[in-house]
């Protein structure tokens, strides 16, 4: 099968999360979507939660935690769907509600209940990469994330500030910004090729 996913970079900040589950799996997926989009609002709604999720959601004002079964009215307030419940025909059912409603949905594990894959993130600062296997393999796109994480430099953020107020110094239509931030990045690398490499 051919990879057909499209990544696209969600400002959580702006919607609603329902997270259905509290064991291990959704305290996975809550760290995920909590270190990377920190104002993120999140509901969870678990039949029982594993005392770590309620000391995890402590520090984030913005997640509400409710200790009951899922009821199809959760999904009236969700934008975005993440399920980690050990009940395969909740893990269905819930699939099915939620696309009645067209609402993009993730099952922990499931591929086939999958609108949307959850991927390994490497985050320098501004500069934020998703990794994705096409499902073919976790392990090794959490290994790619710690190569990139090693191998980026942290640096790299500097040189985005740079580039960004450069950016908005630029005068002139899109065209002219484009060819300006081409020709200062090109002039760069002339003179690194010119000079030599005296930087690390
Ligand atoms: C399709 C997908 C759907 C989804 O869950 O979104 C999916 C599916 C499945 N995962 C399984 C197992 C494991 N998943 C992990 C870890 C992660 N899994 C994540 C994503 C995804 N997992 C989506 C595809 C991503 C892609 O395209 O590459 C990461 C990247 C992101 C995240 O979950 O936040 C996160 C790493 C985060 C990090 O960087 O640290 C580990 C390793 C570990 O935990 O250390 C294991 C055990 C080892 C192994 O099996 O490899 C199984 C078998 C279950 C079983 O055997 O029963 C299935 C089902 C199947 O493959 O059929
Ligand atoms: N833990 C792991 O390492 C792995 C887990 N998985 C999959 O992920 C699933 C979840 O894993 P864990 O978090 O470890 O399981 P868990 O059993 O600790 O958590 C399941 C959660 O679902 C909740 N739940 C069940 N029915 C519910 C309902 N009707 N309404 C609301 N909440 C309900 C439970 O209260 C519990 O919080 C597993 O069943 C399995 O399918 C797959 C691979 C590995």
């Amino acid at each position: 099968m051919d990879n057909q996913l499209f990544p696209i970079f969600l400002q959580l900040n702006h919607l609603r999360t329902l997270l259905v589950g509290g064991g291990g799996v959704a305290l996975e997926k809550l760290t995920a979507l909590l270190r990377n989009s920190p104002q993120a609002s999140v509901t969870v709604v678990a039949k029982r939660l594993i005392p770590e999720v309620r000391a995890f959601v402590r520090d984030y004002p913005s997640v509400q935690v409710f200790e009951r079964a899922f009821d199809d009215t959760d999904l009236d307030n969700a934008d975005l769907v993440v399920v980690a419940s050990n009940n395969p025909f909740l893990n269905a059912h819930i699939r099915q509600e939620s696309r009645k409603r067209h609402l993009l949905i993730n099952v922990a594990d499931k591929p086939d209940l999958c609108d949307f894959y959850l991927g390994s993130i490497v985050k320098k600062g501004n500069l934020k990469l998703g990794i994705s296997t096409n499902g073919k393999s976790p392990t090794m796109a959490k290994r790619i994330k710690e190569l990139l994480d090693e191998s980026i430099p942290d640096e790299i953020d500097e040189t985005l500030q740079y580039m960004s107020e450069l950016r908005d110094l630029l005068k002139g239509d899109f065209t002219d910004k484009v060819r300006e931030l081409n020709a200062h990045t090109a002039s760069l690398l002339m003179s690194k090729r010119t000079h030599g490499n005296t930087g690390r």
